[in-house]
Parts: C-alpha cells; structure tokens; sequence
C-alpha cells in the first residue's frame, strides 16, 4: 500500500507506451512497488485540428498533468521532453531523465525516396516550423503541408495519402514498433532535432523524498547533461512564441558539444553555432550559445515573429 505510485500520463499510443516503460521498469528495479498510471486529457489532446504554432505553442501538452501532481492525484508525470516548456510550476521539478532514444528526425516517404531524390515540388507533411524552416533552406521548392493527429493518421497521409514524405521524431517510430516505416533517418547537419527530442521528462514534487529514491536509478547522465544544456539554450532564445529553433548536444563523457538553430520560417535564413565546454559547464554553454545566436541575427527573427503572432 505504502509502496504505490501513480503515474500521470496524456492518453495516446506514445504517451501510454513511454509511461507503461517507466511503470515496468521502476517495478523491475524497486521489489515491493506497483505502479498505476491515471491517463490525464490535455489541451492539446482536445484540439487537433490546428496547427500547434497557433494555438499557444508549448505547454499544451502538461498544463493538466501538472495540476494533477501538485494536487497529489500522481506522484509523478511522464512526459516527452520535448514538450516540455522552458519553465517549470513552483513546486515540481525534473525527477529524473532516463536514457535518450534515437533524437533524429526521420523521413517517411512514398516509394522509400530519400531527402535527395523527393522529386521536384514533392509535398512534405510537417507542422513544426524547425522542420519546415530547415527543409525550405535545402529545397525551397518543395510544398509543406500541416500535419496534424497521432502516428498512425500522420502515416496514412503518405501510405494511402496524397503526400510524398512527412517528417516524424524517429524515437516515437522506434518505441512503438513502427521503425519499418522510416525511409531515412535525417543528419543533424540536415535537420537539427528539436530541444529534448527522443528524451522523456519524469517530473515529481520539489519534496518527495520516496519518489526521489524510485527515480534515482532511472537517470542517466550522459543524456541529463546534453538536455538541459539544450533546454539552457532554448530557455535563453524563448520569449512565450512558437518559433524555429533546435538544438542538439552531445557528449564523449568529459565535453558536451552543442549546435543551436534559429531559422527564418520561410528557410531564407539559417543561423547555427556550435561550441564545446565541460561537461560540468553544460548549463553555461547553452545560454552562451543562444546569446551568440542573438547576435547574429536570432534576436531580429523572433521580435518580427513576436509581432506577427501578437
Ligand atoms: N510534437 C509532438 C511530439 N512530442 C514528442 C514526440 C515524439 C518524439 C520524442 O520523444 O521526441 C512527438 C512526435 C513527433 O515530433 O514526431
């Protein structure tokens, strides 16, 4: 009885399969524990036919789920990181951040084309701005059309659909079986990946020292360094807007390297930087590399993006 915990999850194929994961691995680890998940119903959940960039963007997605763990209804919430926006409720915090799947985004196309070989005008499903940015700056001619719904509606667009290719995380593919269907995994060179990508949130109470011992085993390091270096990065470019912007770290277990992105919507412009420090210096390295992007040109974009959005 003592040794319950209540997971909070959102309800789609991929938020179960990743909350299923932690429930089964905490039992695995912890003898004595059960674990329940309560599937929570978000924001974004209920509206699924506009694009995310214009219905508020981050945080659509945990809003719900939070309340839930600050009321005590769960004792943690597993989450996409990648959806997760740059700040968290007082009260809650990261728990821990288990290992990173494949954090590339991947392309599923019509007669398995690759990027190179999608013909001429090809259309391209994708509504996420940093896809479409980076897309755009390789090809401008192709067509990019909205995509919206869970993985297998996305799928049917290129399988029974009319659209060429669409751009997926391949770590969603990976986890629910359905690898099969990427044509090719895209080079961070091509398609920087978005800030978190492949990785998931467990987040709990600030205080709650039995749900910090369960987690404990859960996290892994390599992957905590690189995502909050990427999170310091996109905490530093972000006003509240959706806006083109990835970022990828990696790490030898002694440096981390960062890339950081910020691109003009229409792909006219791409801004990267990079740059290594100690592991240790992860927080820094993220914000000096925004700041830089800043600089560079990143602060022009997002204060026209802002006054386009207001
Ligand atoms: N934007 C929705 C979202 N949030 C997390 C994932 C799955 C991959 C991941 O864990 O990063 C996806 C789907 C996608 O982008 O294809």
């Amino acid at each position: 009885m003592e040794n319950k915990i209540v997971i909070g999850t959102r309800g789609s194929q991929l938020a179960l399969w990743q909350a299923n994961w932690v429930k089964s691995e905490l039992e695995r680890l912890h003898t004595g524990v059960t674990c329940e998940l309560l599937v929570i119903k978000t924001k974004g959940d209920k509206i699924l036919d506009v694009p995310l960039a214009k219905v508020g963007g981050k945080g659509l997605f945990v809003k719900e789920i939070e309340e839930a763990l600050l009321d005590g209804r769960i004792d943690m919430a597993v989450h996409s990181m990648k959806d997760m926006p740059a700040d968290l409720p007082e009260g809650l915090k990261i728990g821990a951040i288990p290992e990173r799947e494949d954090p590339r985004d991947a392309l599923i196309s019509k007669n398995g084309l690759t990027f190179e070989n999608l013909p001429q005008g090809a259309r391209v499903g994708t509504s996420s701005l940093r896809r479409s940015a980076q897309l755009l700056a390789k090809r401008p001619d192709l067509q990019i059309e909205t995509l919206r719904g869970n993985i297998d509606t996305r799928l049917r667009k290129v399988t029974e659909g009319d659209l060429d290719a669409i751009i997926l995380a391949a770590a969603g593919l990976k986890r629910l079986g359905l690898g099969e269907h990427i044509t090719e995994c895209l080079a961070p060179e091509l398609m920087l990946p978005a800030v978190g990508q492949g990785a998931l949130c467990i987040e709990s109470r600030e205080k709650d020292d039995r749900i910090d011992a369960a987690l404990a085993p859960l996290n892994h390091m390599p992957t905590r360094v690189t995502v909050l270096a990427e999170r310091a990065f996109l905490n530093t470019l972000e006003g509240s807007c959706q806006i083109p912007v990835g970022a990828f770290a990696e790490t030898d277990g002694q440096d981390v390297t960062i890339r950081g992105l910020v691109a003009e919507v229409d792909g006219s412009r791409i801004l990267m930087e990079q740059e290594t420090a100690e592991n240790a210096q992860g927080h820094a390295l993220g914000v000096t590399v925004a700041e830089r992007l800043k600089e560079a040109g990143a602060a022009d974009i997002l204060t026209r993006l802002l006054e386009n959005q207001a």
